[in-house]
């Protein structure tokens, strides 16, 4: 409104030739090529406007271009208000923004020009109006740049790209269009000059359009990761818990239900594993063969109830009289395999002695009244290129021994 008061005389001068329908359909190009830019990830809003804001400096100087760019940039932010979520609030600052710097921008290009010997309207190509062009084209970057760093600092916002080469490149390139468009506008017929007006709106029509095409693509293909992302999430937590159930699963398999040692299956693959290391590098390996004395009568006496009691401590003094590094597995009803690696024969003796013994001297009396138990155990140390077999029944049978022999006593020879 100011410029329109301020500038009434020249804008009578720039358009007194102008008939209506000339001056609408510069202010539907002005907003045409505003309507026909796209959003960029990068740049936020691009479009060709310099077409139109530098076009206009040349054909009627910087008041009439500033008031019609400035007219269709206070028009655009509310034509795209739905699209872009904007309340009427940021619409109306939007436009307020982007007319001060159409209006800073068109007016530094206008100064650059006359000052460097440009006269309006420009007729030709002539190498003559070269200079005056470069000038107005560089004024606008300059003050364009300029008008964008002062607003960053005012609101504290850091400059995305300080040098951006892609909008210093299309902004000169659409400045150059719009010097065409002049010369074309001021030497041809209306036909001739609407025909080509229509041939440059098809070919931005056609930019914008590829343009919107990719962004839609990329949101899409942005859709599709993070879908992909979310549903990898999900798959990798189900294989974490998969492989959780499958470890307590293996637990399970390993593990005797009603007194927590390892079971049969557990220590036979052990002792194969042990044997294995022995072969290979040397070393001792022995085993001992535990079964509770008169366990039947505990049951038939008290109950079944008491035995897994009894069977449950046992395992218990077991566990506890072993070393930590002795494995010991339920191997039978009340038969238990121990396997000591790195012990020779009496050191798997004197271990398994003290099994026997922690066990005579328990006080099984807690668990009920009369209970008394002892174990009988037979000791056996694997030999050289002997099998596993072999030595487990070499247990077996001192275990027999020590039964036969009275029980309560570990045989180990
Ligand atoms: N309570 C209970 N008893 C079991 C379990 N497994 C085996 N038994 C019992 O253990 C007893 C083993 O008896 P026998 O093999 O005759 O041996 P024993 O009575 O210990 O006599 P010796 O071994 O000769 O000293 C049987 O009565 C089985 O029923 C169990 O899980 N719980």
């Amino acid at each position: 409104m100011l410029t329109l008061i301020l500038f009434r005389e020249e804008l009578l001068s720039a358009f007194g030739s102008f008939t209506s329908f000339q001056l609408v359909l510069v202010f539907a190009l002005c907003l045409g090529i505003l309507l026909l830019g796209f959003p960029s990830s990068r740049l936020g809003y691009v479009s060709f406007d310099r077409i139109t804001q530098a076009g206009l400096i040349w054909l009627v100087g910087p008041v009439g271009s500033a008031v019609f760019n400035g007219l269709a940039s206070l028009v655009f932010p509310f034509y795209i208000r739905k699209r872009t979520g904007q309340n009427r609030r940021e619409a109306l600052f939007r436009a307020m923004h982007n007319v001060g710097m159409i209006i800073f921008v068109i007016m530094a290009g206008g100064w650059a020009f006359s000052m460097s010997g440009g006269a309006y309207p420009v007729r030709s190509l002539e190498p003559g109006i070269l200079l005056p062009v470069a000038a107005t084209i560089l004024a606008m970057q300059l003050a364009n740049g300029f008008f964008v760093r002062v607003r960053y600092a005012l609101t504290h916002a850091r400059v995305a790209e300080p040098v951006d080469w892609f909008a210093n490149t299309l902004e000169p390139a659409a400045a150059l269009i719009g010097l065409l468009t002049v010369v074309i506008a001021v030497n041809t017929d209306q036909v001739t000059t609407l025909s080509y007006l229509f041939v440059l709106l098809a070919l931005m029509f056609t930019v914008k359009w590829l343009s919107d095409s990719r962004q839609r693509l990329e949101e899409k293909v942005r859709e599709r990761t993070a879908h992909i992302a979310a549903q990898n999430e999900r798959l990798e937590r189900a294989q974490a818990r998969q492989q959780e159930l499958v470890s307590a699963l293996d637990r399970l398999s390993r593990e005797d239900a009603l007194t927590g040692l390892f079971n049969r299956r557990h220590i036979d693959d052990f002792l194969k594993q042990e044997k294995g290391r022995v072969d290979r590098y040397g070393g001792t390996l022995s085993v001992a063969l535990l079964d509770l004395d008169h366990f039947k009568q505990i049951n038939d006496q008290h109950s079944h109830q008491v035995g897994d009691e009894v069977l449950q401590e046992a395992a218990r003094i077991l566990q506890e009289s072993a070393r930590e590094s002795d494995v010991i597995a339920r191997y039978g009803g009340e038969e238990f395999l121990l396997v000591l690696s790195n012990t020779d024969l009496s050191g798997a003796q004197a271990v398994v002695e003290r099994i026997r013994r922690a066990i005579a001297e328990s006080p099984w009396e807690k668990i009920q009244a009369g209970v008394r138990l002892t174990v009988s155990g037979g000791v056996a140390e694997l030999e050289v290129g002997g099998s596993l077999d072999k030595l487990l029944s070499l247990a077996d049978q001192r275990l027999y021994e020590a039964k036969q022999a009275g029980r309560n006593r570990i045989i180990a020879a």
